[in-house]
Formats: structure tokens, C-alpha cells, sequence
């Protein structure tokens, strides 16, 4: 047994290397005031408790987003911890953030907070410098109308399907409670459409409830990475049924994307398959006239793995914040509809063409991605000692030093929720967003390095919440007594997962009048 005094003596030598250790951190990020806890959000321990006033953890961003860096007096801040973390700048500066996600080589993502993109081989969202300038220029080009007028079509198809399935289209009241698994139902199999060619059914057919199909198994995947990057293999063979689902749906996966690869590469050597106009098929037509530098089979793997991860979720959430708003916000809600039926009466297909003149619509979902930004975090280090310049004038005459490996957050909650760039943040105001340019979407970062799929995004979002304002009126389901501000206070709380977004959403639909 330890003697009292050896415990004593241990205690005071770890409080004591505690303190040195607070104080090199702060010197290191020059006295910069802000938030100063027991753990970093980042460090594994603060990551997994919740957010509580000791540890801020992963959801600090949502719920203390103005008052931190109101109390620090700055846009961008240091968090530092007593115990356990490294020190590291936060900031919602978009002049900052531009500065850090600049792609000039100064800063990198550090690699262990992209390794979970990484399960499926290297891709653009993880790689930095020439391998990344590689991986886009490869990959840019898919990106393109070919591509925005097949969401545009696959999103008419699955939305009509939808209706047929789910029976709809003689029912006055829909109740969807949640309203986050259609979303998420919707974004995942048009990204599987418009990323492989690969349709799945809206339902599982009947007879096959025990196998696992690619759907369920892409479902089972999105939300079991944390779980496959920290279980040994070894594990997977112990009598645990969630770890054997995981591994069969990661099988399901591998066998799917090794077969996609071959056939899609045998067509292309004999010359066929030039009609195919989906992601995959894109990035490997522009890839194999690449020689030397084209795509190896993990990276094909890796990238539309990453796609398709990147690109549903995403715009699911966000699309889950956006009925939301709308079921709360019904001037606002109207004027959307106003704008849908007026496009409507020029043309009842609704083709592709249709897509600029939802200028309001687009901007109603991008308004949401201000309020929820599912990309909440981007994180880099300082490739090299560098000098950042701040908005925060009265702080080091707005020049901030950093050496070299330390660690910058863009906090994209604080940016979105800044006053200085957007008046009243509360506020659900997509005017904002009215006429909007490409550059200023800043829900989807700055610059070369910005989100690849944003147009992707915006053209589903956009058909989505079109026909569904035409077909529906949108509604709160709000408990007895409840007001819709209060159901909005109660219900339209973040949820940080890999991605922020809105957590259970109860709307109900109510079928408009027919003309
Ligand atoms: C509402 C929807 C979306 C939001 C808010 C969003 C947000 C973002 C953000 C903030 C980044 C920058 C991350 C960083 O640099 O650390 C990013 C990158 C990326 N996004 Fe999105 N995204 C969305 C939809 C999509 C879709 C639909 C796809 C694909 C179809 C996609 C694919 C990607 C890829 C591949 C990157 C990495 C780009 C690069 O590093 O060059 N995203 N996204």
C-alpha cells in the first residue's frame, strides 16, 4: 500500500506538472483569452462525456456558441485545458477561416481526423498538397450539368415512387415522426442513383427480411465507422450480434464496390459504358485518361465511398432542419410556396430548366445550413510557423504567430451564428440567401478547397422541398398547450454525430387543395 505522503507527494507532482503544463499551452497561443476547461472538446476523454460546465466536449459549439466567444471579446479564441489536450485556436472569423482552409500548403488536416474517411482507401476529403490537387482534378469534372441533371431526374423518380409506396396521394394528413428517416431515406438512395447507377427499392421487398441487402447495409455502414475503426478484428469473431451485422454489411460493401470496379472497367475497355452518366462512372472515364496518375482500385474505392458518406447524410440533416424551420415559420413557408407554384404553373413537369428559378427555395435550405452546418468543424494544423492576421484588432494589433504543428478549428456553429454576418442569427431568414453566389455559401467552406458536392446538394434539396411544398403543407406536431416557438425550443436542438444536425423532427403534412 502507498503511504499517505507518497499519494500526497504524487498528487502535488501532478498538479504541479499540470500547471507548467497550462502555462507553456497559453504561452504557446499568446495569452489569447477563451475557453479554458478540464479536457479539449477534441481529446477522446472530453469527446466522449457530454458537454456540462467542466468539459465542454463535442456539443460546446452548439451550446455555448455566443456566450464564449462574447466573453473572450474576440472572433477567434484559444481553448486550452488543465488536464488533458492540446491547446488549440477556434475562430468565427470568416476572414480567419479563409486564411486556414487556404489550400497554399501553410496548414494540413492533421491525419487522425480524417482517418475515419479513410476506411475504404485514400480519397480527395482526407489527402493534402499535390495528392489532393490530383484527387480533384480527377474528380472536378463529374461534378458538372450531366451530373445535376440526373439528381434532378432520379430525385422526380424516387420522389414518385415515394408517393405510389407510401400510399399518399389520396391522404389528407401524413405523420411523419420523425421526419429524419424520410430524409434519410431519400438522400441516401440518390446518392446511391447519381453515384453507382444504383437504384434501391423505397421498400424492402417482402421475403427478404433476413438477408442484408445494400441498402440496409449502406444504412448499417454510415453509422457504425467510429465502431469499425476501434474494433480489432479479432473481435468480429466473438458471439456479438452487433459487431457480426457491422462486419457483414462492411462485406456486403467491399464485395459490391470490388465487382463495381471490374465490370465498370471491362466496359470501359471494350469501349461501352460511355452512356452511364454517374459519379463513379465520370471520375473513372476522366481518371483513366490520366496515364500514370489515374486512380488506383482503393482510391476509385475511397472516393465514392466518400461520396456517397459525404453526400447523404449531409444534406439529409439538413434538410431535416429546414422542414423544421418551415413548419414554424409559416409566412415563410408560404412565400417559398408562392415561389414553387409559380413555377409550377409555367410548367407542371418541373424539368431541370425549372432549378434556377427556385432562387427562394434554394435559399430556404441554405438558411438551414446556417442554423445546423453539418460540416460544423473543418480542422487544420500550421504546416509551418506562420502569422495569421485576426479581425481582433485590440488583440495583438490583429497578428497572431503560430509555430508550426498547431492545431486551428473554423468553428462553422460560431461563424454562422457571428452577428457580424448575419443580423439576428436566430432568426430563420432565408433572405439572406436570396440571389446568393456560389463563393458566399460559407456552410460549405471557402475558396478552391470548398465541398465538392454543393450544387449536388442543392439540386436534391431543391426538387425535394419543391414537390413537397406543392403536394403539402408543412406543420409542427406540437404537444398539448404547446406554441410553435416553444415546440421550436424544445425540438430544434443539435445532435452531433459525425455530422451536426437537427435531432428528431415531428412535422406533420397536410395535403394543399387541389386546383
Ligand atoms: C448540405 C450538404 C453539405 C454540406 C453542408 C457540406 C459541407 C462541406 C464542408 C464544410 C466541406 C469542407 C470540409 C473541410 O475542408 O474540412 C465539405 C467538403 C466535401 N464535401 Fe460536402 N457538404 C455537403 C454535401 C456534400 C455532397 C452532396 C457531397 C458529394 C456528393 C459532398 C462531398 C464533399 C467532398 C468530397 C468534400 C471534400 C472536398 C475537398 O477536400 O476538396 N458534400 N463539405
Amino acid at each position: 500500500m502507498l503511504s499517505s505522503s507518497v499519494v500526497s507527494a504524487l498528487v502535488a507532482i501532478f498538479v504541479l506538472s499540470r500547471i507548467i503544463k497550462f502555462r507553456s499551452d497559453r504561452r504557446k497561443v499568446l495569452g489569447l483569452p477563451g475557453l479554458r476547461s478540464l479536457v479539449t472538446p477534441a481529446h477522446p476523454i472530453g469527446a466522449l462525456l457530454p458537454t456540462f460546465f467542466l468539459n465542454p466536449g463535442l456539443s460546446w459549439q452548439w451550446y455555448w456558441r455566443q456566450q464564449i466567444y462574447e466573453r473572450a471579446g474576440a472572433s477567434t479564441i484559444s481553448v486550452l485545458a488543465w488536464l488533458f489536450g492540446d491547446p488549440t485556436i477556434y475562430t468565427t472569423s470568416i476572414d480567419v477561416a479563409r486564411q486556414i482552409v487556404s489550400t497554399r500548403g501553410q496548414f494540413e488536416k492533421p491525419p487522425e481526423t480524417t482517418m475515419i474517411t479513410s476506411i475504404w482507401g485514400p480519397n480527395l476529403f482526407a489527402a493534402d498538397g499535390s495528392q489532393w490537387r490530383r484527387h480533384r482534378h480527377i474528380m472536378g469534372p463529374a461534378f458538372g450539368t450531366e451530373i445535376y441533371t440526373l439528381v434532378w431526374k432520379e430525385a422526380a423518380a424516387l420522389f414518385d415512387e415515394m408517393i405510389e409506396v407510401e400510399n399518399w396521394k389520396d391522404v389528407s394528413t401524413i405523420v411523419l415522426d420523425p421526419v429524419n428517416e424520410l430524409t434519410t431515406k431519400f438522400a441516401l438512395n440518390i446518392i446511391s442513383r447519381c453515384a453507382f447507377g444504383n437504384a434501391m427499392p423505397w421498400r424492402k421487398e417482402t421475403g427478404k427480411q433476413d438477408t442484408m441487402d445494400f441498402a440496409e447495409a449502406l444504412a448499417v455502414v454510415s453509422h457504425s465507422s467510429i465502431i469499425r475503426l476501434v474494433t480489432p478484428q479479432w473481435m468480429y469473431k466473438l458471439p456479438i450480434k452487433r459487431l457480426h451485422k457491422v462486419n457483414t454489411a462492411y462485406k456486403t460493401l467491399e464485395t459490391f464496390m470490388a465487382s463495381l470496379i471490374a465490370s465498370r472497367r471491362e466496359e470501359m475497355s471494350q469501349g461501352v459504358g460511355q452512356s452511364r452518366h454517374d459519379l463513379f462512372s465520370l471520375m473513372l472515364g476522366t481518371s483513366e485518361e490520366e496515364g500514370d496518375a489515374a486512380m488506383t482500385n482503393a482510391e476509385l474505392s475511397g472516393n465514392t465511398f466518400l461520396m456517397l458518406f459525404a453526400g447523404h447524410e449531409t444534406t439529409a440533416r439538413t434538410l431535416d432542419a429546414a422542414l423544421g424551420f418551415l413548419a414554424v415559420y409559416q409566412d415563410v413557408q408560404k412565400e417559398i410556396y408562392d415561389e414553387v407554384q409559380s413555377v409550377y404553373s409555367e410548367d407542371p413537369s418541373l424539368p431541370f430548366s425549372c432549378h434556377a428559378k427556385l432562387n427562394k427555395t434554394q435559399a430556404c435550405f441554405l438558411e438551414a445550413a446556417r442554423l445546423f452546418p453539418a460540416g460544423f468543424m473543418m480542422i487544420r494544423r500550421a504546416a509551418e510557423d506562420i502569422v495569421l492576421t485576426t479581425d481582433d484588432l485590440h488583440i495583438h494589433d490583429g497578428r497572431l504567430p503560430l509555430s508550426k504543428g498547431t492545431t486551428l478549428v473554423v468553428d462553422m456553429v460560431g461563424l454562422h451564428y457571428n452577428k457580424r454576418y448575419f443580423p439576428d442569427p436566430e432568426e430563420f431568414r432565408p433572405s439572406r440567401w436570396y440571389n446568393a453566389r456560389e463563393n458566399d455559401m460559407s456552410m460549405f467552406s471557402f475558396g478552391s478547397r470548398a465541398c465538392i458536392g454543393r450544387r449536388f446538394a442543392l439540386t436534391e434539396a431543391v426538387y425535394f422541398l419543391a414537390r413537397l411544398l406543392m403536394e403539402w403543407r408543412i406543420e409542427p406536431i406540437l404537444r398539448d398547450g404547446e406554441s410553435p416557438n416553444e415546440w421550436r425550443r424544445r425540438v430544434m436542438i443539435a445532435d452531433v454525430m459525425m455530422s451536426l444536425g437537427v435531432g428528431n423532427v415531428p412535422v406533420r403534412l397536410v395535403a394543399r387543395a387541389r386546383k
